[in-house]
C-alpha cells in the first residue's frame, strides 16, 4: 500500500454515503493537516474543495462532499487505510459467455451484481399495475434466450443466442431510488424523440419512476451544459417532431468527466441513443463505472439510418428514411423523363454503408443503377458506368440513378487528392461524390461522346433523417424504449437493446461495437437489386472472389425473417 493517504481510523470508512453501500466516507476536518495516502490501485480523480473523501468499494477513490473544510490535499487528516480485502475490477469486463448442450452459446450481458455484491432485489411493481398483471407470462423467463441464426440445418450447432428482452419478475432498483438520464448523439434519425418520450413515459408508467434527467447536446452536455427535467408532460407530443429534443453533438466524449457528472449527479441509470460510434462511447462508459463499482445501469438504444450497427435486424428510423427517399427519387424520375436524353441523380447517405440506397432503389422500382460504398464501380470503357449510361438512354432515352455519398470515394480521392479531413467524432470527411460524378458525367458525354443530355442532381440528405418517424418506426421505438427501461430496471448493464430475428434482445456492448453491419454485394439481397435495375455489377472475377469471403449481413429482408410483415407480427408478440 501506498502512503498518499491514510485513513484517522478505519471505522471513519465505515458508514454508508447517500445509502449507496458501495461508497465510504470519512469526514476530514481542515484542522488536521497531514497528508493524503491511497493504495495504488486507488486514484483520486476528481480532487475539489471538497470535505469528504469516499472510496469505492473495490475501486477508485473520490473526493466528495460540499461542506466548507478542506481545500488542500496537505490539509488533509492522516488516514491509514487497508484495501487488500477489496479486490479492484479489472480494467475491461471479460465478455459473459454461456454454453450448453448441441452447440449452444449466450453471448450474455453484464449485471449490477456481477460486480456489486448482495444487491437488494424489489418485486417488480408491474404484477400490480392493471394493465400487465392480467397478461399470462408477462414476465420474460430467466432462461429467454433469441437464437442470432435462425436459418439452420439438421446438424448444425445451435449457435449463439442473446438474453430475451422484457420485464423480469424482480428488479434491482426502487422506484424511488432510480434517477435516470438519457442522452442522444451522433447525427439525426428519425424516431429520436419517440425513443426519449418512451423511456420518459416508460419508467413513469410502468415503474413509477419520476426522476428522469435530458442531458443537452450529446456527451458533452454531461460536463458542459445544464439539464432538463423530463417527465411525461414534457414529452407527450414530442414524437411527432423531427430531430432530438435534447440536441445532439459530435465529439466531446470525456470519460472521466461524463462519469463524474453520473456519480456527482447520482445518477443510476444511464440511457444512451445513438449510432456506432455513440454505442462505442457508451462502452467505456460503462467499463469506467463499473471500475468505480457504481451502481448505475448504462444502456444503449441503436440509433443509425445508415442501418450500420451489426446484430440487430435493422435501427429505428430506417423505414421512415427509405419512404422519404422515394420522394426524391420520384421527382429524380418525373425530371428525367420529361426531357430528352434526362438523367436524374439522387444522392442519399450512407457513409459506409449503402443500405439506404438499396433499400430506396428496391423500394422504387424507377431506379436505373444504384451505387453503394460496397460496390466499387469505374467510369470509363468496357462494362464501366458510362457505358451503361449510354446503353440505358439509347433504350429507354432517360434514366434515373441513386448514389450513396460513400460511394466511389477511392474514385474521388484519385482525382481530387485525397483528402483526411474528419469530423468531430473521427469519422472521415467524404467529398461530395454526387457532384463530382454529376460534373463527370456531363463532361463525359459533351466532350468525348458529343451527345447531348440533361442531368438533374438532386441532393436530398438532410431532408430524409430531419422528419418524424412513420408509425411502423414508431411502433418499433416503443418498443426498443420499453426493453431498455426493463433492461435497466432488472439490473442488467452494458448492454445494447435491439430486434433480432424480429424478438427484442439485449446485446453485450462487445457485441455491437466489434464490426459495422455493411451491404454483402455477393448475398442474395445485392443480386435481387441488380436483377431489378438491370446495372451490370460492375465487379471483376478477382472482385467478387474477395467478396466471397464477406459473412452475410443482417440484410434486413434477407433470410426470409426480417420482412416488415414479419417484423410487425413478431414486435408484438415481444
Ligand atoms: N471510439 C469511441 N470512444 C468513445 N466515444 C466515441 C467513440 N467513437 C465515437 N464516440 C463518441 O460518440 C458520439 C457519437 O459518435 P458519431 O460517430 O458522431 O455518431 P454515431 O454514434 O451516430 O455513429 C460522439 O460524441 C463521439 O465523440
Ligand atoms: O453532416 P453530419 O451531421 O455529420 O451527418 C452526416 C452523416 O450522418 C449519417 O447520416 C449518419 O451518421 P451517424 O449514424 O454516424 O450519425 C451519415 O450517413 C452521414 O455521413
Ligand atoms: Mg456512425
Amino acid at each position: 500500500m501506498d502512503s498518499l493517504l491514510a485513513p484517522r481510523s478505519t471505522s471513519s470508512f465505515s458508514s454508508p454515503l447517500n445509502n449507496n453501500k458501495n461508497y465510504y466516507y470519512c469526514n476530514i476536518n481542515s484542522e488536521n493537516k497531514s497528508s493524503f495516502s491511497v493504495p495504488s490501485s486507488f486514484r483520486i480523480f476528481n480532487l475539489r474543495k471538497f470535505s469528504t473523501v469516499s472510496f469505492g468499494y473495490g475501486c477508485d477513490c473520490r473526493l466528495m462532499g460540499r461542506s466548507s473544510g478542506c481545500s488542500k490535499i496537505d490539509c488533509l487528516t492522516r488516514v491509514t487505510m487497508d484495501f487488500s480485502a477489496s479486490a479492484a475490477s479489472p480494467e475491461i469486463a471479460k465478455p459473459k459467455i454461456v454454453t450448453g448442450p448441441g452447440g449452444y452459446v449466450l453471448e450474455d450481458v453484464p449485471h449490477l451484481s456481477d460486480y456489486i455484491p448482495d444487491l437488494p432485489t424489489y418485486p417488480n411493481p408491474l404484477q400490480d399495475n392493471p394493465a400487465y398483471s392480467v397478461v399470462k407470462q408477462y414476465f420474460v423467463h430467466v432462461d429467454d434466450t433469441v437464437p442470432q441464426k435462425i436459418v439452420v440445418h439438421k446438424d448444425s450447432p445451435r449457435g449463439t443466442h442473446f438474453r430475451r428482452a422484457g420485464p423480469r419478475q424482480k428488479v434491482y432498483f426502487d422506484s424511488d431510488e432510480v434517477h435516470a438520464c438519457i442522452v442522444t448523439c451522433g447525427g439525426l434519425c428519425p424516431g429520436l424523440n419517440t425513443v426519449i418520450r418512451e423511456i420518459v413515459c416508460g419508467l413513469n408508467h410502468m415503474y413509477g419512476v419520476k426522476k428522469v434527467l435530458g442531458i443537452d447536446g450529446g456527451y458533452r452536455g454531461f460536463y458542459a451544459k445544464n439539464t432538463v427535467h423530463l417527465d411525461p408532460n414534457v414529452v407527450n407530443d414530442i414524437h411527432k417532431r423531427g430531430g432530438t429534443i435534447l440536441g445532439t453533438s459530435r465529439g466531446g466524449h470525456d470519460t472521466t468527466k461524463i462519469v463524474d457528472s453520473i456519480q456527482d449527479r447520482g445518477i443510476n441509470q444511464v440511457y444512451i441513443i445513438g449510432g456506432d460510434g455513440t454505442q462505442r462511447g457508451a462502452a467505456v462508459i460503462f467499463e469506467e463505472v463499473r471500475r468505480r463499482g457504481l451502481k448505475v445501469s448504462v444502456a444503449g438504444i441503436p440509433k443509425t439510418i445508415d442501418n450500420d450497427i451489426p446484430v440487430i435486424d435493422k435501427s429505428f428510423g430506417f423505414d421512415t428514411a427509405v419512404e422519404e427517399a422515394q420522394r426524391a427519387i420520384n421527382a429524380a424520375h418525373v425530371e428525367a423523363e420529361s426531357i430528352e436524353n434526362g438523367i436524374g441523380l439522387v444522392k442519399l447517405m450512407g457513409r459506409y454503408s449503402g443500405f439506404i440506397a438499396m433499400y430506396a432503389t428496391l423500394a422504387s422500382r424507377d431506379v436505373d443503377c444504384c451505387l453503394i460504398p460496397e460496390s466499387p464501380f469505374f467510369l470509363e470503357g468496357a462494362g464501366g458506368l458510362f457505358e451503361y449510361i449510354e446503353k440505358r438512354l439509347k433504350e429507354n432515352g432517360h434514366m434515373v440513378i441513386v448514389i450513396a455519398e460513400g460511394a466511389g470515394q477511392e474514385l474521388l480521392s484519385e482525382s481530387m487528392k485525397s483528402m483526411t479531413q474528419k469530423d468531430a467524432s473521427g469519422n472521415k470527411l467524404l467529398q461530395d461524390v454526387g457532384l463530382w460524378i454529376s460534373q463527370r458525367i456531363k463532361d463525359y458525354f459533351s466532350k468525348q461522346r458529343k451527345m447531348p443530355i440533361n442531368l438533374k442532381y438532386i441532393d436530398p440528405t438532410y431532408m430524409i433523417r430531419a422528419i418524424p418517424s412513420n408509425a411502423s418506426d414508431n411502433v418499433y421505438c416503443t418498443l426498443l424504449a420499453q426493453s431498455v427501461v426493463h433492461g435497466a430496471m432488472a439490473g442488467y448493464t452494458g448492454f445494447t437493446s435491439g430486434l433480432v430475428n424480429g424478438r427484442q434482445t439485449y446485446i453485450p456492448f462487445n457485441r455491437i461495437i466489434e464490426k459495422q453491419n455493411h451491404v454483402v454485394i455477393t448475398d442474395r439481397m445485392w443480386a435481387r437489386l441488380l436483377s431489378s435495375t438491370n446495372q451490370p455489377s460492375f465487379l471483376s472475377a478477382k472482385d467478387v472472389e474477395e467478396k466471397g469471403d464477406e459473412e452475410p449481413s443482417n440484410q434486413l429482408l434477407d433470410n426470409g425473417n426480417c420482412g416488415q410483415e414479419t417484423f410487425v407480427s413478431n414486435e408484438v408478440t415481444n
